[in-house]
């Protein structure tokens, strides 16, 4: 196995992932580098695109061009071949909005730069993945509740398009953030850790991390590690909304820690039940709703970084 697939969403970074792929292919045609690849033509079609490029060419390398919503995707389609016994490793192009698991990988943002970290493929690092029930995984982070709702209307949002263009993507999710503070709504929920139950009256969000960051470079876990075998879970309650205000701007930092506010856990084995259903994202993709139940799968994909 020696050869390389490509996965691009062009509409990623509202049309950044179509003119890096142009970019990236002018250099592979210029330096006669063979490849395949597969390019998105709808939402949730990366997965089985993974899927069909590691089943027909047997790729070595599966490099994504796109954000963290088709890595997710194209993750899926990895960790389902795996089971087939067919391994591929996993590396990236920056090309989304808030391109986390490059921050989290240390990828850099130029294109060239990171193509030519995949091709060299000489650092490559086992990562832990969190499991759902629904046979579904995720690489980053899954979240319930008010960060649930903050991924849903961002993806939804008209501004991520129109700040995409700008360069200020990133800003999309601290607008919705301030929208959602506004009006959201906390309920009692129960989290189960390892099985020892929490009960958590006024939950705002509970995360599960496996990197520090998400909603692009909102360092929610900066413990997280996706290299320990170990899930970090945050949760955030409160009564009154004013009392949260502090951690809109300390977040992004990491130095929302110490609210009291703010609760830390670990654990292999996550349960999440509330009070009423609450909105999941996995890996800032929409995902439906509470219950939710994570197993941790230690060192489960190969990254290239
Ligand atoms: N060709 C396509 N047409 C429409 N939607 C697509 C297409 N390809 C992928 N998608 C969807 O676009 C969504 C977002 O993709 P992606 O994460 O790559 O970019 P982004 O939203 O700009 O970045 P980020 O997730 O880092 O914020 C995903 O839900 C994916 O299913």
């Amino acid at each position: 196995m020696q050869s390389i697939g490509f996965i691009i969403n062009p509409l990623s970074g509202d049309g950044r992932g179509a003119n890096i792929w142009k970019e990236i292919e002018a250099y592979l045609k210029q330096n006669q580098i063979p490849h395949v690849f597969k390019a998105t033509t709808k939402a949730g079609e990366a997965a089985e695109l993974a899927i069909a490029i590691i089943q027909e060419h047997r790729v070595d390398k599966l490099i994504v061009i796109g954000g963290d919503g088709t890595i997710h995707e194209a993750a899926q389609g990895l960790a389902h071949m795996q089971k087939a016994g067919i391994h591929s490793r996993l590396a990236v192009i920056p090309a989304g909005t808030g391109n986390d698991f490059a921050k989290a990988y240390g990828i850099p943002k130029d294109p060239l730069q990171a193509l030519n970290i995949a091709l060299k493929g000489t650092n490559s690092v086992q990562i832990d993945i969190l499991r759902t029930t629904n046979g579904g995984i995720a690489v980053n982070s899954i979240g319930a509740g008010f960060d649930g709702m903050v991924a849903k209307l961002t993806n939804e949002s008209t501004y991520k398009k129109f700040l995409n263009r700008l360069g200020l993507g990133k800003l999309s999710y601290f607008l919705t953030i301030l929208r959602v503070f506004a009006t959201y709504k906390p309920c009692t929920a129960w989290l189960e850790v390892d099985g020892k139950v929490h009960e958590l009256p006024h939950m705002w969000l509970a995360a599960v991390a496996n990197i520090p960051f998400y909603g692009g470079a909102i360092q929610i876990c900066p413990s997280a590690s996706p290299y320990d075998g170990i899930l970090d879970i945050v949760v955030i309650q409160s009564k009154g909304r004013f009392r949260l205000l502090p951690i809109l701007f300390t977040v992004y930092q990491g130095k929302h820690t110490r609210h009291p506010a703010v609760t830390f856990y670990k654990g292999t084995s996550v349960s999440l039940r509330t009070e009423i259903p609450l909105l999941i994202h996995a890996d800032g993709e929409f995902a439906g709703a509470t219950p939710l139940h994570i197993e941790l799968a230690p060192a489960a994909i190969t990254v290239i970084c």
